[in-house]
C-alpha cells in the first residue's frame, strides 16, 4: 500500500482511510493508497516548519544542494521504466509519451542542480559613502505544493526541484487521481538522504489536504498547477497569511496556420497538438485557425488521419492515444460534445464513445474535430481538457491575430508560416506565455514556463522558476557609522 511521507517516515492516514488508485485503461485497480485529510496536512506542514528552522537543512550550501538534486536526476534515470511503466497505469498515455515525461523529470533535476549555487546576490549602488548595499535572495520557507494528473511527475518537478535549490521545505500534493509515481520520487528523494521533514507528502482530496495548504497561516508559499476555477479557489483562501501564490493553469491555445506553411508539417503537427495526451495538456492546439484559402484541403487531410487514431492500451506500442483519465472527466469531455452539436458546431469526425471490446472498459472517446466554428461558441472560449478540435477560419493576419487572442487563457499559441516578418508581428501580438513559429508543445527546463491572463500568475522553469521559490533581502551596512544627532540634542 502506498503511504504518506512525513518528518522523515512513511505513515498511514491518521484515520486509516484509503483510496484505490484506477487504471484509466481498463478500470482496474494498480494500488490502493493512503488517504489524508487536514489533520495529517496539519501534522506534514507543523514538520516542514521544523524543518525549515533546522540547522541541518539551513546550513547546507547551495553546492551541496545542487549536489542532491544532481544525484535523484541519476536516479530518476536508473528508474526511467518502472517510473514510466506506473504513470502510463495510472494517467492512460501511451508509453512514449511517459519515456518522455521521465526524461523530462530528470532534466528539469539536473538544470536546478547547475543552478542551486550559481546566484550569490549582487552589490548595488548605494547613495552614501562608507556603506555596502547587497542584494541576496533567501528561501521562502514552507511551501505547498499542489500537482495535476495530466503530467502526474513532470509538473510536480517544475515545483520541488526549484524548491529545493533555493533552500526550502515542502509539503507536497498530488493529485488524488495519480498519486503513484509520485510516491516513487519521496522513495528516491529518501535514499538520496534529506533532513526529517525537508520533504513531506500528503495524499488526499484537493478540498482538505490541498485546502488545508492553502489556507494554513503556517504555509509561506503556495504553488499550483491545475484548473483555472481550482486556482481562483487557492488565491482566495492564499489571503489568509498572503502567501506567495504561484498559479499554472488553463488553457485554449490557438494553432494559427497561413497558407504558406509546409502543408503537410502542419497537418500532422496540428493533430499532435490536439491529440497528444488525449487532449489532456494544459497547452493543447485546441483551436485551430486556418486561412480560408487553404481551408477545406486542410481539414480533409485532418479528418482522414483523424480517422486513423489506434486508440487502446497506453502500454502496447500499437496505440496512438490512450483514454481520458476519469469516469468524471469523460462525462465532462462528453458534455462539451453535446453541447457542441446543440450549438451549431459541425460534427467533422469522432464526437462519441469508441466501438471494440477492448475499449469498452476505458475512460475512451473518439479524436474529435469540430468544423465551421465560431467565437461565441462554448466549445470554443471553455477549455474542454480532450481530445476535441475546433476549427475556425481567417482571411488577414489582423483577423487571425484577433481570433487567436479571444479568450480569457493565454498560457501558449502557435504560427505557422513560411514568412519570418508575418510569423514576428504576429508573435508580438499574440497573448501567451509561449509563442511557438513553426512548432508546438515543445518545453524544456532552461525556458520559462506560464501564462498571461487567466492562465496563471508566475513561471516555472528557467532561472524565473527559481525565483519564484525565494524572497529578495536588501542588506545595507554603514563601514563608518557616526552619531546622527537627530533627536534631543539641544
Ligand atoms: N498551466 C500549466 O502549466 C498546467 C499544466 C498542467 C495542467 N494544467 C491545468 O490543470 C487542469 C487539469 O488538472 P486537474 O483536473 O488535476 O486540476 P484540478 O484543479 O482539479 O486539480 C489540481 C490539483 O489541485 C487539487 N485541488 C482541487 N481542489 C483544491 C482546493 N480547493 N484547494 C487546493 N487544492 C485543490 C487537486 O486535488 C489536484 O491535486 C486543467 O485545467 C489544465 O489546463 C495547467
Ligand atoms: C507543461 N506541460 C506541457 C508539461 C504540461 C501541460 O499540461
Amino acid at each position: 500500500m502506498g503511504k504518506m511521507y512525513i518528518n522523515g517516515e512513511w505513515v498511514k492516514s491518521k484515520t486509516g482511510e484509503t483510496r484505490k488508485v484506477i487504471n484509466p485503461y481498463n478500470q482496474e485497480v494498480i494500488d490502493t493508497v493512503a488517504e489524508g485529510n487536514r489533520e495529517d496536512t496539519i501534522y506534514a506542514i507543523q514538520a516542514a516548519r521544523k524543518a525549515f528552522n533546522n540547522e541541518d537543512w539551513r546550513q547546507l550550501t547551495g553546492e551541496e544542494r545542487g549536489d542532491l538534486l544532481y544525484q535523484i536526476a541519476q536516479s530518476i534515470r536508473k528508474e526511467r521504466d518502472e517510473l514510466a511503466r506506473l504513470e502510463t497505469l495510472n494517467t492512460g498515455k501511451v508509453l512514449t509519451e511517459s519515456i518522455g515525461d521521465i526524461d523530462g523529470v530528470a532534466n528539469v533535476f539536473q538544470y536546478y542542480a547547475g543552478l542551486a549555487d550559481k546566484d550569490g546576490g549582487s552589490v548595488i549602488n548605494s547613495p552614501n559613502p562608507n556603506s555596502v548595499s547587497r542584494v541576496v535572495r533567501e528561501p521562502v520557507g514552507v511551501c505547498g505544493l499542489i500537482s495535476p494528473w495530466n503530467f502526474p511527475l513532470l509538473q510536480l518537478s517544475y515545483k520541488v526541484a526549484p524548491a529545493i535549490a533555493a533552500g526550502n521545505t515542502m509539503v507536497i500534493k498530488p493529485s488524488e487521481l495519480t498519486p503513484l509515481t509520485t510516491i516513487k520520487l519521496i522513495e528516491i528523494m529518501e535514499e538520496v538522504g534529506f533532513p526529517s521533514g525537508v520533504i513531506n507528502l500528503v495524499l488526499g482530496q484537493g478540498s482538505t489536504v490541498g485546502q488545508e495548504i492553502a489556507e494554513s497561516l503556517d504555509v509561506d508559499l503556495v504553488s499550483f498547477t491545475g484548473g483555472t476555477e481550482t486556482g481562483r479557489t487557492i488565491m482566495q483562501a492564499a489571503t489568509s497569511n498572503f502567501k506567495k501564490t504561484s498559479l499554472e493553469l488553463g488553457g485554449n491555445s490557438p494553432n494559427i496556420i497561413f497558407a504558406d506553411a509546409q502543408f503537410e508539417t502542419a497537418v500532422d503537427y496540428a493533430l499532435n497538438a490536439i491529440f497528444f495526451t488525449t487532449g489532456q495538456a494544459c497547452n493543447a492546439g485546441t483551436r485551430l485557425l486556418v486561412e480560408k484559402s487553404i481551408h477545406n484541403e486542410f481539414v480533409n487531410e485532418l479528418v482522414k488521419r483523424a480517422k486513423n487514431i489506434r486508440m487502446g492500451d497506453g502500454l502496447d506500442p500499437e496505440t496512438e492515444m490512450g483514454p481520458l483519465v476519469s469516469a468524471a472527466h469523460l462525462n465532462n469531455v462528453d458534455n462539451y460534445i453535446q453541447i457542441a452539436i446543440e450549438e451549431g458546431a459541425e460534427l467533422a469526425v469522432g464526437g462519441k464513445r469508441p466501438e471494440g471490446e477492448t475499449l469498452q472498459k476505458g475512460f475512451f472517446i473518439e479524436p474529435t474535430i469540430f468544423n465551421h466554428c465560431h467565437s461565441k461558441m462554448s466549445i470554443v472560449q471553455e477549455e474542454t481538457f480532450g481530445p476535441i478540435l475546433t476549427i475556425e477560419t481567417f482571411d488577414t493576419e489582423e483577423e487571425a491575430i484577433q481570433l487567436g487572442n479571444d479568450t480569457r487563457y493565454g498560457l501558449a499559441a502557435a504560427v505557422w508560416t513560411e514568412d519570418t516578418n508575418r510569423a514576428e508581428r504576429v508573435v508580438g501580438q499574440l497573448l501567451a506565455g509561449t509563442v511557438w513559429v513553426n512548432d508546438f508543445h515543445i518545453n524544456f527546463p532552461q525556458a520559462p514556463w506560464g501564462g498571461y491572463k487567466q492562465s496563471g500568475i508566475g513561471r516555472e522553469m528557467g532561472k524565473e522558476g527559481l525565483e519564484e521559490y525565494t524572497e529578495l533581502k536588501h542588506v545595507y551596512k554603514n563601514t563608518a557609522p557616526q552619531p546622527m544627532g537627530w533627536f534631543g540634542n539641544q
